[in-house]
């Protein structure tokens, strides 16, 4: 099987998550299409923000060994050099095609998010906008999409941010959320950790309480968990 390690090369940032070695064997899980990715275990899992100890056993995705997420994981298909040379993108397209993997993606969130008084889910355009609305429903949330610029036509509140390369936009309609509500924010991944910055700097401006951000796929070497001010952050794999 091809590693990253063989089929990158720049100093790109994005480049620092391949490793030369595998992993230790029981926490990883090859790929489809090359690469390793690893299942979410209890060092990278933050107890939800306000659990006690006693309602934690009721989160499947508290399970260190949660056989949902070896699956989960293997249905992500990674992609060298795409969009450019260098990049290896995480393809979540293929885990929409499994429903079963899909499903119980879908499924782990809810578990830990249901019950935890949090009215407002807002996803990231585009990817969040896939894994957000299921969520929001099963949980009795409304969605509210932070999407590129000039695409909403109420009044917004825009927050700049900075990618690996250059600048974007993000926006939300001020008048979707309320101050004093409780918010998730879901995207499909996290590597720099500009975009969550971004919709987590959105909502406090309003006066909305940014309870966690959650995301399928984390590149850790990327450190975007450190750009996130102290906010939580949720996710089911890592992909070293
Ligand atoms: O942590 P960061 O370095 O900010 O990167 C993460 C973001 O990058 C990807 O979106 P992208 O900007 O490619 O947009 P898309 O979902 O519209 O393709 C991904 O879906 C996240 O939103
Ligand atoms: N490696 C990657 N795969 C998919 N989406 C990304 N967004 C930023 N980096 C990414």
């Amino acid at each position: 099987m091809l590693q990253r390690a063989l089929i990158f090369s720049s100093s790109n940032p994005i480049c620092s998550q391949l490793s030369t070695t595998a992993p230790p064997d029981n926490t990883v899980f090859p790929k489809r299409n090359g690469g390793w990715i690893i299942p979410f275990s209890s060092y990278q899992l933050p107890a939800f923000p306000s659990d006690s100890a006693a309602n934690r056993p009721n989160m499947a995705s508290q399970d260190e060994q949660d056989p949902r997420i070896s699956n989960i994981s293997s249905a992500i298909r990674v992609i060298p050099d795409f969009p450019k040379p260098g990049i290896i993108f995480q393809d979540i397209t293929t885990l929409l095609l499994d429903t079963k993997a899909f499903r119980d993606t879908i499924d782990l969130f809810v578990e830990r998010y249901r019950g935890k008084d949090i009215s407002v889910v807002a996803g990231i355009e585009a990817r969040g906008f896939i894994f957000g609305p299921p969520i929001a429903l099963a949980i009795g949330a409304k969605f509210v999409p932070m999407r590129k610029p000039n695409k909403l036509p109420g009044e917004v509140l825009s927050e700049e941010y900075s990618l690996e390369y250059g600048k974007d936009t993000m926006e939300m309609h001020v008048d979707a959320v309320k101050a004093g509500e409780r918010a998730l924010i879901i995207d499909d991944l996290v590597a720099t950790g500009g975009t969550l910055s971004a919709a987590i700097s959105l909502l406090e401006r309003v006066g909305v309480h940014v309870v966690e951000c959650a995301c399928v796929i984390e590149l850790p070497e990327l450190k975007g968990r450190e750009r996130l001010g102290g906010k939580p952050l949720f996710v089911l794999v890592s992909s070293t």
